[in-house]
């Protein structure tokens, strides 16, 4: 298929990356051969016509016959009969198989996409991936579901035509090959501008979709911050700029839509000129020329047509060198090929050996330097330190979403690197501080924690989270909708869904996030009492935002830069004095010890 396309159209080099849709195709093989024959009979048909022209006219007409005109008309009803079912048969076909590739292609993406590392997505914008998942892949589909069959059919017919052309007067034939030339050269030339203005305005586009994305992702800061007129303003530029993008697009494509018309209608015209006084002479006969002038039309269309395909096939040439490099970006972080396994029943010990780390992005910002910290199963370490101390770092390398420069990870006395991913993160439950709640209803949001529970174990979570409760009292109970992200609940809500989620899980290491945001008494004791269902026999790593978690903890370790300044209990630490005093005393209300240890601080969330 990629081959005859390559062919049809000019720039050749430019057409490969559609070379990478062929293992795509292959496995609908029989329904594209199923079309090309479809194609063939199709195209067949078509240049026989002109021979039933010539026909008619030498013999109707010119002798008079009236009943060759009344055969002429039984072929022409056959012929239409075969042209139109094959051409149900090749639409349908194609189609299809456009519609099943795009499919395929777009679950290949997405399939790689879930497995690349973090790293990727921080330098990848969400709004381009989201335009390579519907826009390149809707590009591909038109390519695939037509435009090949276009490109295909007019290349028969080009092909046809000209030997027609050549059968029926080699004279005017050759006019006709001067004149081929001059038609495609222009093609050529203009194609390779278009070819680069059509990657100019997928980009643009791109950017429009980049900026929906963002803005509404952030709706409420957006609105709070009366940004409207601003945003408003900023995607009135992306868009101008993705339609003046696209008016250059067109006029080159217009020029050559213009051009390719006017040399072909232009030759036709001298050719007619010359072959009717050929007629005239009696060189030829009037049915040779209707015939010629038949197949010159279809010539001249189907160079038209593959013409205004070839910018279609440029542009998904594009579109499929982008979803390629997507599908090429490799993974980060990969098992080895020989996994070591971890112990079995898990231990639940969590080490850090001379950790060095710099995230990707910030080559020269160590965010841990030399950290070293063993926790025993069943110990509740309670991680305090200024913001930006790399405490949520320790949480990002225990779920191996980055892989330290030096020193070592250990998860149940294996280092995590030599261990599959999957296996690592199977032991631990995370409770992130903002609670990520998919759009969809309370159970999956639970069920998230181990997809095989039973309604009765995600009831058990919901109960253990304090969230039972005020899920059953949704419109639906927990079939209820819960909103994009979870809208239509409060911050607590969230926090003891994710709670619920973790319950269900039942890891043996557990990775807490304190919400800083301040939680109404209610909400709060909900979450405490939650919190304490989940922490019972787990190791626990929790980033402290509250008293009563630190007076609670076995362990307080003070991270600064990067680095373990402190750790021990409570009241030792203070009457040490140094950080860990003055971030109590500002960020606990060390002094007074409320029941609920909410922080002094005002929470950033204004949710
Ligand atoms: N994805 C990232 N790319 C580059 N640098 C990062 C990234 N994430 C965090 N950092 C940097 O690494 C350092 C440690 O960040 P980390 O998120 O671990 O801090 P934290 O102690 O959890 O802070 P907070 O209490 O504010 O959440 C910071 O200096 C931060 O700017």
């Amino acid at each position: 298929m990629t081959d005859a396309t390559t062919t049809a159209a000019p720039g050749r080099k430019s057409l490969r990356p559609l070379a990478f849709l062929l293992p795509f195709v292959r496995p609908y093989i029989w329904h594209s051969v199923g079309a090309g024959i479809a194609l063939l009979l199709a195209a067949a048909t078509t240049i026989g016509m002109g021979r039933g022209l010539q026909a008619v006219v030498d013999q109707g007409f010119v002798t008079s016959n009236p009943q060759l005109l009344d055969h002429a008309l039984l072929v022409m009803l056959g012929v239409i009969l075969v042209l139109a079912g094959s051409t149900y048969v090749r639409f349908s076909l194609v189609s299809w198989v456009g519609e099943r590739v795009v499919a395929d292609i777009r679950r290949a993406v997405f399939d790689h996409l879930v497995t690349l590392s973090p790293g990727f997505f921080e330098s990848t914008r969400t709004g381009e991936v989201l335009s390579r998942l519907t826009t390149d892949t809707t590009l591909l589909q038109t390519v695939v579901g037509s435009t090949v069959s276009i490109a295909l059919r007019n290349t028969l017919m080009l092909m046809g035509g000209l030997i027609m052309l050549a059968i029926t007067s080699a004279k005017l034939t050759g006019l006709v090959l001067i004149v081929v030339p001059l038609v495609v050269l222009p093609i050529v030339i203009l194609g390779r501008s278009l070819r680069k203005l059509s990657k100019a305005s997928q980009d643009r586009v791109a950017d429009v979709g980049a900026q929906v994305d963002e803005t509404l992702g952030g709706i409420r800061i957006v609105q709070a911050f009366g940004h409207e007129a601003i945003e408003t303003a900023r995607f009135g530029e992306r868009v101008e700029d993705a339609f003046t993008t696209a008016v250059r697009r067109i006029r080159v494509r217009a020029l050559m839509a213009m051009i390719i018309i006017s040399l072909v209608m232009g030759a036709i015209g001298v050719i007619l000129w010359i072959g009717g006084h050929d007629v005239l002479a009696g060189r030829i006969s009037a049915g040779q020329l209707s015939a010629f002038i038949f197949y010159s039309v279809l010539v001249a269309g189907a160079v038209g047509a593959i013409s205004e395909v070839t910018g279609e096939l440029q542009r998904a040439a594009g579109a499929m060198e982008r979803l390629v490099d997507l599908l090429e970006t490799k993974a980060d972080i990969v098992a080895p090929p020989n996994p070591v396994a971890l112990p079995t029943p898990a231990i639940g010990t969590v080490a850090f050996e001379g950790v060095r780390f710099h995230y990707p992005a910030r080559p020269d910002h160590a965010a841990l330097e030399g950290l070293d910290l063993t926790v025993a199963p069943g110990e509740t370490v309670a991680i305090v330190g200024p913001s930006g101390a790399g405490k949520t770092t320790l949480f990002q390398l225990l779920l191996r979403f980055y892989d330290p420069q030096d020193g070592r990870v250990l998860v149940d006395g294996v280092d995590v690197r030599t261990a599959t991913p999957a296996d690592v993160r199977a032991r631990l439950g995370i409770v992130p501080q903002e609670a990520v709640i998919f759009s969809t209803n309370a159970w999956e949001n639970i069920r998230y924690g181990r997809p095989e529970a039973t309604d009765e174990e995600v009831r058990a979570a919901a109960r253990a989270a304090h969230a039972l409760d005020f899920l059953e009292a949704l419109p639906e109970g927990l079939g209820t909708y819960l909103g994009e992200k979870g809208v239509r609940l409060s911050g607590g809500q969230r926090q003891r869904i994710a709670i619920a989620r973790a319950i269900l899980r039942n890891p043996k290491i557990l990775l807490l996030d304190e919400a800083t945001s301040a939680l109404d008494a209610e909400s709060e004791r909900g979450v405490q009492l939650a919190l304490e269902t989940l922490m019972k026999d787990r190791t626990t790593l929790i980033i402290a935002h509250r008293l009563a978690t630190v007076l609670n903890a076995d362990r307080i370790i003070v991270l600064d830069k990067g680095k373990i300044v402190a750790s021990g209990r409570h009241e030792e630490l203070i009457r040490q004095g140094g950080l860990y005093a003055r971030l109590a005393a500002l960020q606990f209300d060390a002094a007074g010890g409320t029941a609920n240890g909410a922080p002094k601080e005002e929470g950033e969330a204004a949710e």
